[in-house]
């Protein structure tokens, strides 16, 4: 196969896109043309929320040709129009042959949540000091362990203090640890604060059900994982199974009654919205952890949860922060 690269200015891209599609081109990528330079333009937008910007200055526009000739073809035929005048092509070249399953299960490491808690690919061996272990491969749904806003509330379902506190996780609930080093192999130090048991658990916005899965290995009594989006639902539910899970996963509708333990790793906008919702399903004493939120965001979240409940900056990595509260 063959790829054409253009460059493109943001008024541009689509046109040059639509043109590429009507070419039969195979596929047509954007990307930020400045990426991993002093220059390049985050586009983050929250769902629901027009994005900060429409496109970046200047795009990367890559699309894939059955052959050269039809790649050549289709340069010159856009280089013949006038929506093209800003435009450049930059390169036609050939695509190495690549293995592209191996290629992408590369890309997932087993990732350490806790010294003994890993999220681990089903091709990958699990690593030998692993004593919990959550098996998932990426999938459609949101949640493999590799995003701050996950790991945080793993870490926080494990029992484990926040990132750089030197210290090591609590074991799974009701498992039989020695405790107060009263062992050389105890794992648990003093300085480590045991935390209520997880309870009856609700996983709100559940994607792949990395974190329902996650309660369940840590003690969990019963769990209802709900996701707006089927797929996700789907996901959790096969994703539960293979790690031989038991849990009720569905649309948000599913959720009934009180939970002492409500997940919910969103993004602040939403989160916002279902501040009453998902208070109203914390039973007393119990705990709501929140993630998808950014340092800058946590007084408005406070602000938000402030008629149910106080909440509290728990946990924070690479600029996301995890809320907890005690209801
Ligand atoms: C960031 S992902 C989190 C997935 C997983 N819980 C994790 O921690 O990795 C957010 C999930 O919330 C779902 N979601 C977004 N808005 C929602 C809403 N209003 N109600 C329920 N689920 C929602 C999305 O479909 C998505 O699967």
């Amino acid at each position: 196969m063959f790829e054409l690269i253009l460059l493109a200015p943001a008024d541009q891209v689509e046109t040059v896109s639509d043109a590429l599609d009507a070419l039969d081109a195979l596929s047509v990528s954007v990307e930020d043309a400045d990426a991993q330079t002093p220059a390049e333009q985050a586009l983050f937008g929250e769902p629901g929320m027009p994005p900060p910007k429409a496109g970046w200055e200047r795009s990367r526009v890559v699309s894939l040709f059955d052959s050269e000739a039809l790649a050549r073809e289709a340069a010159t035929l856009l280089s013949a129009q006038d929506f093209f005048a800003a435009c450049q092509v930059v390169a036609i070249q050939a695509v190495a042959e690549q293995d592209w399953v191996r290629l992408t299960q590369s890309q997932f490491a087993p990732v350490e949540i806790t010294p003994a808690f890993w999220i681990v690919p089903t091709w990958h061996e699990p690593p030998t000091q692993a004593t919990q272990v959550i098996r998932l491969d990426p999938g459609l749904a949101f949640g493999t362990g590799t995003h701050p806003t996950t790991r945080m509330c793993l870490r926080w379902i494990a029992g484990a203090p926040k990132l750089g506190t030197g210290v090591s996780s609590l074991p799974p609930e009701g498992a039989n640890f020695p405790r107060g080093g009263s062992s050389k192999n105890s794992v648990v130090p003093d300085v480590a604060p045991r935390r209520k048991p997880l309870g009856r658990v609700l996983d709100y916005g559940c994607g792949s059900g990395i974190l329902a899965i996650g309660a369940a290995k840590f003690g969990a009594s019963a769990i209802d994982a709900v996701d707006i989006d089927e797929a996700a639902v789907q996901s959790t539910l096969a994703n539960a199974e293979a790690n031989h899970v038991a849990l009720n996963a569905g649309l948000p509708d599913k959720v009934n009654g009180a939970y002492q333990t409500v997940l919910a790793n969103i993004l602040a906008t939403p989160l916002k919205v279902l501040a009453p919702l998902l208070c109203s399903r914390v039973a007393p004493g119990g705990s709501l952890v929140l993630a998808g939120i950014l340092e800058r965001q946590a007084d408005e979240l406070k602000a938000a949860y402030a008629p149910y409940c106080q909440l509290q900056v728990s946990d924070q990595e690479d600029g996301w922060i995890l809320m907890t509260a005690r209801l």
